[in-house]
């Protein structure tokens, strides 16, 4: 695997304390690494790092050999698409992918091929001479992505590009982004607080909390070895339970097994179902269990083995 990318312990520090530290990482060639985290952890501090837009306070970002820290933006082979479109409103669809590649000299014909090719693959051949007023927020958000392509960089920002699109055409987008970066094998990085959005996306994710990475890895790695409880919190729906001093016991809801009783299971917990609901083929089921409320999931068709005097008791 070739290291596309790496930056050596960078840190951008606003005047007041905020703003990302300590941060090592690498990016591959070729896979799309998503830097994931709540809100105001730092996630955009650093793409905007990445991409020169924001000068550091400490360390390098290296592109393959070549040291970038101190490069602007328009000397750095990266382009970054920014949350809003951004997108000239008075140049039609075809005149926006076509502006960059103006600016870079490239012939008519050169930049015609480029265009079409670029147009086809997100399925937009047809509005070409459109004007992003006349389009979707997903089509304006193709347009967006497809503009920054046709330059071909090395490498390719995303800082939440779908977050202002319905949930079904950001799934659509998701897929097509998938298909795009395969084809044209970019070396991407792509930066949300949808922990759905990095699972589906992700050859890897970086988990940030407060300004630094807490974990790198792949989604299967992040799911199901969280180095810590707010990693394990932050992806896919997490239990926890008491078990002595200063311990916790952890697991997700589909790891939970309901049995029959506790005397043939003497590691089993008993709980008060609070709340059941449908959910297709399984039931995702809220139960109280010392003190805390668990979520877990039954099987369609399964019966609680609950006692006919307490109904909602379980054990699991
Ligand atoms: N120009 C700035 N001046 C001062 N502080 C800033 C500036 N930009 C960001 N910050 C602060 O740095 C921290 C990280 O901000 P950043 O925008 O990188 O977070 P984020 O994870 O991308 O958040 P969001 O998901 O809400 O966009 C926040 O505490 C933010 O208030």
């Amino acid at each position: 695997m070739t290291v596309k990318l790496a930056l050596h312990e960078v840190a951008k520090e606003y005047a007041n304390g905020d703003g990302i530290h300590h941060i090592n990482l690498t990016v591959n060639a070729g896979e799309i690494l998503t830097i994931l985290g709540p809100s105001g952890c730092g996630k955009s501090t650093l793409l905007r790092t990445i991409g020169g837009f924001e000068k550091v306070t400490a360390g390098t970002v290296q592109i393959e050999d070549q040291d970038i820290t101190d490069l602007p933006p328009e000397k750095r082979p990266t382009i970054m698409v920014f949350q809003g479109y951004n997108l000239w409103a008075r140049m039609t669809v075809y005149q926006n992918l076509e502006f960059g590649l103006k600016l870079r000299k490239m012939s008519k014909p050169e930049r015609h091929q480029r265009i079409d090719e670029m147009l086809t693959m997100l399925g937009m051949a047809e509005m070409a001479d459109k004007y992003p007023q006349q389009l979707s927020g997903g089509q304006q958000q193709r347009v967006a992505i497809g503009r920054a392509l046709v330059l071909r960089p090395e490498i390719l920002l995303l800082d939440e590009p779908y977050s202002a699109l319905d949930a079904k055409i950001r799934v659509q987008m998701r897929e097509e982004l998938i298909n795009i970066q395969r084809r044209l094998h970019i070396t991407t990085v792509f930066v949300t607080h949808d922990q759905e959005e990095a699972m589906m996306l992700s050859t890897r994710i970086a988990v940030m909390k407060a300004g630094e990475i807490v974990q790198v890895g792949t989604p299967s790695e992040i799911y199901n070895e969280p180095k810590n409880i707010y990693v394990a919190s932050f992806i896919g729906q997490m239990n926890f339970i008491d078990a002595g001093p200063q311990t916790v016991n952890a697991f997700r809801p589909e790891d939970v097994r309901i049995v029959a009783n506790t005397a043939d299971h003497t590691d089993a917990y008993q709980g008060t179902v609070q709340q059941s609901t449908q959910m297709g083929h399984y039931s995702q089921l809220t139960v109280r269990i010392k003190d805390r409320s668990v979520i877990l999931f039954a099987p369609q068709g399964c019966v609680c083995p609950a006692s006919r005097k307490h109904p909602n008791q379980i054990h699991c």
